[in-house]
């Protein structure tokens, strides 16, 4: 689903080489220490950036200049995901239709997001109004409803508290199981990464240092792996 055919990416001084394959419906943790590369290759993926040499492709189509609203792909941040001056509703339905021209069929469908997230009734709040871990399900929902192949998660739940963070990691992992979705999650901490993801891949300092199963690089526990264990 996913080609990094040799992509070598630079800023100054660093130097960003990834040469990965992903396929439909695997889940891979991102993991590595703080400025290893983690948010430039999503960002590289998503389009925000391009790669001075190698290409990307999407489904076997070259999407290495394709502009980021043309990827097949929904993304997910720590923060700033919601709109603050529109209400939960407004935000979960641009996922839907970015200009907000709702039939009472889209309308039926972004309730049924907000309900299969757990914010029923909650629609007419602005995020301000909601709690941390609630607006995270609100940028959640959203996704939900684009309904693209490919998500990229760059540390979406990092503010939450412990039991809130793993009870939406939980919430990934089911939506990930019904419909599918190929999913690549940056994250600091492999107990967030076992929770949701089979494969890892580890940066540091802009190159993949190890690329294997979840369960495998936890059974090994392989040098480079030590820190993170
Ligand atoms: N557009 C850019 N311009 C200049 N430097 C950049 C750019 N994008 C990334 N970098 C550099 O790339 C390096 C990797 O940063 P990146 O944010 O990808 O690391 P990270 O692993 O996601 O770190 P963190 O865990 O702290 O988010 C840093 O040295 C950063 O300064």
């Amino acid at each position: 689903m996913l080609r990094l055919e040799t992509t070598v990416t630079r800023w100054g001084g660093f130097r960003l080489k990834a040469d990965v394959s992903i396929a439909a419906g695997e889940r891979v943790a991102l993991l590595g220490a703080s400025g290893s590369g983690k948010s430039s290759l999503l960002a590289l993926i998503a389009g925000f950036q391009h790669p001075d040499e190698g290409r990307i492709l999407i489904d076997g189509q070259d999407m290495t200049m394709t502009p980021v609203a043309d990827r097949p792909l929904s993304i997910l941040f720590q923060d700033g995901n919601l709109f603050p001056h529109l209400s939960v509703f407004d935000n979960v339905a641009l996922g839907l239709r970015p200009d907000l021209r709702l039939d009472p069929a889209d309308r039926a469908r972004v309730e049924g997001a907000l309900d299969k997230v757990g914010l029923a009734g909650m629609g007419a709040r602005a995020p301000s109004a909601l709690s941390g871990g609630q607006q995270s399900r609100v940028a959640l929902a959203r996704m939900l409803l684009r309904d693209r192949p490919l998500a990229l998660l760059d540390e979406p739940f990092a503010a939450l508290d412990p039991g809130l963070r793993a009870e939406m990691l939980g919430l990934v992992a089911a939506l990930c199981d019904d419909t599918g979705l190929t999913l690549i999650m940056a994250s600091h901490d492999l107990r967030d990464a076992e929770r949701l993801c089979d494969r890892l891949i580890l940066l540091a300092e802009g190159q993949v240092v190890l690329d294997d199963r979840l369960d495998v690089a936890l059974r090994q526990a392989p040098e480079p792996l030590k820190p993170w264990m």
